[in-house]
This record gives C-alpha cells, structure tokens and sequence, in this order.
C-alpha cells in the first residue's frame, strides 16, 4: 500500500479484533509489510501466539471472554511470548485506560478512527526493533566457536520446553553427546585441530536437525546437547544415531581411537506423561546415564533410557 519493507516480509503479525469489518480494515493497512493473521477472539489468538510466536499483535481492547488486557497480561507471564510486542487499538482511549495498556505490557496503542499510514509505519518500527532485539538476542546465545547454541540457552529452552510438554502432555527428547577420547585426541593433533573437530561435528549434526525447534546446544566443552520437542525416545534414538554414523563417516583420523576415526557416544532420555521422568532434573540425569552407558559399553554408539 505504501513501500516495500522486504527485510521484513518473514514477519508475522497478529490482529486480534472482534469486529470484522475493523478486522478487515486492519489486514488491509498491513498486509504489505509481512503475513497477517486475524482471530475474533483472545482465547484463539493465545493458542496461535504461544507456537507461532508472532513478533507483532495488535489487539482489540474489548473483547467477549477474556478482554484485550487480560490476553496481554497472560502473555506477559511467559518470558518468550513477553518478548512479543503488544500494540493496542482502541476508541476515545482515557488517560486511566491508557495506564492500564502500559500496566498490563503493552509497548504501543493506536486509536480509532485508523490512520491508515500511522499503523503501518508504527508497525514496521516496532518490527524492526523486535527483528534487532532478536538477532541481539541470539548472537548472545550462540557458541562462537561451534556455531551451536550455548548452555545459557540450553538451561532456558530446556525449561520451556518441559513445561510445555507437561502442559500438552506430548514428549520431549534430550540427546547428550559427548566426543570419545577426545583428551588422546587433543594430546596428539593439539587443541586447534581439537576445535575443529568439534566444528565439524556440529556441522554434521545441524544437518540432521531440520524441524524449527529442534536444536543443538553446546553444553560444555567436548560434551553437546541435543533438545528435540513433541520426539518420542524411538525417533530421538534414530536421530541420534544418524548423527553418531554420519559423524564417524568423516573419517576424521585418531590414531588412539580404537576405531581409528573420531567418533562420538550419545545418550537419550524422553520425558512423556507416563514415564517415571518428573522433573527437568531427572531428563538431564537420565539422559547423562544414558550417555554413561554408551561411553562404559566401548564408545562409538547409542544407549536410551526411558
Ligand atoms: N580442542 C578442544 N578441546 C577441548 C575443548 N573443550 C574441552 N576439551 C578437551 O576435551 C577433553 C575431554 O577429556 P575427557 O573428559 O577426559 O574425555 P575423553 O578424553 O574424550 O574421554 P571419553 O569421553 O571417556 O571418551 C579434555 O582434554 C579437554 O581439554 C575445546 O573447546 N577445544
């Protein structure tokens, strides 16, 4: 309608309004910058927006069930959906509403009558700080030497994602693995060639993790975690043991491997409703025995404990 925002057309946006034609007008003004996506309702839109994870919504203040404020409260409580940028629409706003937008989170508001030019432009800005914040984010949270994920996020999406199995009742596999007399290893070809072992390795594994949430975390030195959401133990075993061969096949030599190339031990535990997993403890300590067992069977494999 007004320019091309390219940089911005991955985005996607939430409009949470319960009249249709105001609905319409709303897609209208912004379908040019990104993906629209339009509820009459809050309870439907917090579905779509805790898996979708939108970064912009613009939302009705009144609403039948739970009110405009009340969905922006909720989403405040999750410090991942926190971090999506609420913007309400709203008529004749008074200053004690207005307080109550910014109490309840959100970052915006914008009346109506819509100005057609003035939402788009507010919502390209805020766009644009949520991408910068983003990529701020995960430069933060990524193991500059591997390219994997760091423990700091590990430790905070390992929590997410055992609450929201818990919450779904679905599964949720961790993989540790760990490279396999990777000290013999360091002594002989020294530390540098070490580091690019452990470069390869996560190259190896990065193309065996294609879902959007599944991702790889180093989690200390030689040792990497794997998170695979909504995985039970089989399809994470098989996982696993792709990377383990394909690993093995870039026949990285190592003169005091028994196996002659470096090679890596894994272990897997799954946490689903009916295990005797309870907590996240208990995944991490499971799949740590699991990995034990591999490394105390003769290296080179897969072990799994439920
Ligand atoms: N090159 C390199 N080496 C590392 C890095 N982080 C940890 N290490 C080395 O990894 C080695 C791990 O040794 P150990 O814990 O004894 O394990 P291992 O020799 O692989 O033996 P197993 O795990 O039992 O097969 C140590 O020598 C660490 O110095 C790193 O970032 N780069």
């Amino acid at each position: 309608m007004f320019e091309e925002v390219a940089e911005l057309s991955d985005c996607t946006i939430v409009v949470v309004e319960d009249s249709p034609l105001t609905q319409k007008v709303l897609c209208a003004c912004l379908e040019d910058i990104c993906k629209i996506v339009a509820f009459e309702s809050a309870e439907k839109a917090l579905d779509y927006i805790r898996l979708a994870l939108p970064d912009l919504i613009l939302m009705d203040w009144m609403l039948d069930g739970i009110t405009g404020i009340d969905a922006c409260k909720e989403l405040q409580k999750d410090p991942i959906t926190a971090q999506i940028p609420v913007m309400f629409v709203t008529s004749n706003i008074k200053e004690n509403q207005q307080e109550m937008c910014w109490d309840a989170g959100a970052v915006d508001f914008i009346s109506k009558p819509i100005v057609a030019r003035t939402l788009f432009n507010r919502a390209i800005t805020h766009l644009k700080y949520k991408k910068q914040a983003d990529q701020l984010r995960e430069y933060s949270y990524v193991d500059g030497l591997t390219g994997a994920f760091n423990r700091r996020l590990f430790d905070s999406d390992l929590e997410k994602h055992f609450r929201g199995a818990k919450r779904a009742s679905s599964h949720l596999s961790l993989v540790m693995i760990d490279v396999d007399y990777f000290k013999r290893y360091n002594d002989e070809y020294g530390h540098l060639q070490g580091d690019d072992v452990l470069k390869t390795f996560a190259l190896v594994t990065q193309r065996h993790i294609r879902r959007p949430m599944d991702a790889l975390y180093r989690y200390g030195g030689e040792e990497f975690a794997i998170l695979l959401p909504n995985t039970p133990n089989g399809a994470a075993m098989e996982i696993a043991r792709r990377i383990t061969q394909c690993f093995l096949d870039e026949k990285i030599e190592h003169k005091h491997s028994p196996f002659e190339y470096v090679t890596v031990s894994a272990g897997v535990a799954t946490y689903e409703s009916n295990t005797k997993i309870h907590e996240l403890k208990d995944l991490i300590d499971t799949a740590d025995s699991a990995l034990y067992d591999a490394k105390t069977a003769g290296r080179n494999r897969v072990c799994g404990r439920g």
